[in-house]
């Protein structure tokens, strides 16, 4: 195991490269599967979901070959199992994808009951929901979730909730079934139309993502196709609050400003200075935080991946700021690491009230999962001393070279290997 030792209070300066999004990418690469033939996908980020999925890919048979490290060839010509191993299924969320896109192209699925961060109950009832629609059965035994149908067809569904996971899955598994399906209360994040995208390069015939009406006809089969992932909202959305509670100056490369606008704007807010370019931004600080209210909702209101790190910066505005998590029941356990660094925040449910204080202390801190482990990177390197996140592997689910993109920037920050011993001793 690691912990990152990261020495703060340094303005963070510097150019940095943002990678493709993870949570387009955990849905294209089981999307592969439905191509039956070589998909050349670039822009996959190099985080431990994105080999997970690749090695979920391998065992149920599909030959993979590394182009680069961000560039695989993926060939689902001859897959021969419908059965994703427990152990990879449960590393992380998105193994839930595998249910829709080996429905789609087999008529059957099984994963585990899926990982990922522990955010309060993250049913799948949706999912199911839309596979009933389309014909399928599906059954919940010993932590296995089943799906099959003999015959694939269209249908009709209106979502009770907007939900990410649910509208992808559906996706996945009516582009192959017969006839029409419509899908109605999506979500519009920008990986589900990523996602569209790459399923019509596969020669799918599917409109209206990006909007809350997906209309998809069936069509009788898919070909493989070459496809680069957008860039990753929320990791661009990390560096630009690392560059405001450094009070740093930062331009992030390979970035979609639309997509960052419900953050640009809150930055913008809280006093920091964005510049647009094509496909960059420039984030700097130079006076003092302002407070805010957000609260996070379905895009394109502000997403909730970004909602520790915002409270994370917020600690240091002057006055008072509310945040009120709109998607997720349980999604502020972190916020007693940064009391413990000095912060001053008051949760009730799903509302943080949060009263800036001057300076962050330096704390060893735990990453409770991945965009909390985030906030605690930015915290440490807002305090004056050393600090250190214990539980990375949650961070590295998420985020590319963390350590060495933020070094980059100036920032004092190492991997450190924790001996096996003191691993067993703290359990
Ligand atoms: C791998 C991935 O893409 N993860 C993202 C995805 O998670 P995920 O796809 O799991 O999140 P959803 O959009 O599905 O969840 C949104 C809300 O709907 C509820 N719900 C969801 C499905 C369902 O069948 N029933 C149900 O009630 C959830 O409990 C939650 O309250 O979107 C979330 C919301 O933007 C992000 O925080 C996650 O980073
Ligand atoms: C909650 C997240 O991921 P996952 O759904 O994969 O757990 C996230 O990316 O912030």
């Amino acid at each position: 195991m690691e912990k990152y030792v990261i020495r703060g209070g340094k303005p963070l300066v510097g150019d940095v490269n943002i990678g493709g999004a993870k949570n387009a990418a955990v849905a294209i690469l089981p999307a592969t599967i439905l191509a039956g033939g070589k998909c050349l996908i670039e822009n996959l980020p190099c985080i431990s979901d994105v080999m997970a999925s690749l090695q979920i890919l391998s065992e149920l048979g599909a030959s993979i070959r590394m182009v680069s490290r961000s560039t695989y060839e993926i060939d689902t010509s001859h897959l021969d199992s419908t059965e994703v191993s427990n152990e990879l299924s449960r590393q992380m969320r998105a193994s839930y994808y595998f249910l829709g896109a080996l429905l789609g192209r087999f008529g059957s699925g099984q994963v585990a009951m899926p990982g990922g961060c522990n955010l309060g109950p993250r049913p799948i009832d949706q999912h199911l929901k839309a596979f009933t629609a389309f014909g399928a059965e599906d059954s919940v035994e010993y932590g296995q979730i089943h799906v099959r149908s003999e015959h694939l067809v269209g249908g009709h569904v209106f979502f009770d909730t907007v939900s990410v996971g649910a509208t992808m899955n559906a996706m996945l598994a009516a582009v192959l079934a017969e006839g029409t399906t419509i899908l109605e209360n999506v979500a519009r994040e920008p990986h589900i139309v990523d996602l569209a995208n790459f399923l019509n390069m596969m020669g799918a015939d599917v409109h209206g993502a990006g909007t809350d009406v997906i209309k998809i006809h069936g069509v009788k089969e898919m070909h493989g196709c070459n496809y680069s992932i957008i860039p990753d909202q929320i990791e661009a959305g990390s560096y630009m609050v690392a560059a405001a509670i450094t009070k740093g100056d930062i331009t992030l490369h390979n970035v979609i400003p639309k997509h960052m606008e419900p953050i640009t704007a809150k930055l913008r807010a809280a006093g920091c200075e964005v510049e647009e370019f094509d496909d960059a931004l420039r984030i700097r600080r130079t006076g003092e935080l302002k407070p805010l209210k957000l609260k996070t909702m379905p895009h394109p209101g502000f997403p909730t991946d970004m909602q520790p790190l915002m409270t994370a910066l917020l600690t240091l505005a002057k006055g008072t700021s509310i945040v009120t998590e709109g998607i997720w029941e349980n999604r502020f356990r972190y916020v007693d690491e940064l009391i413990h660094m000095g912060a001053n925040i008051q949760v009730d449910g799903q509302v943080a009230v949060i009263e800036g204080v001057k300076v962050l202390h330096p704390a060893p801190l735990r990453a409770t999962d991945l965009r909390a482990g985030a906030a605690m990177v930015m915290a440490a390197l807002a305090a004056n001393g050393v600090s250190e996140v214990d539980e990375t592997i949650h961070i590295e689910r998420g985020y590319e070279n963390i350590v060495e993109k933020l070094q980059a920037l100036g920032a004092d920050i190492r991997r450190v290997e924790i001996p096996a011993n003191a691993v067993s001793r703290a359990i």
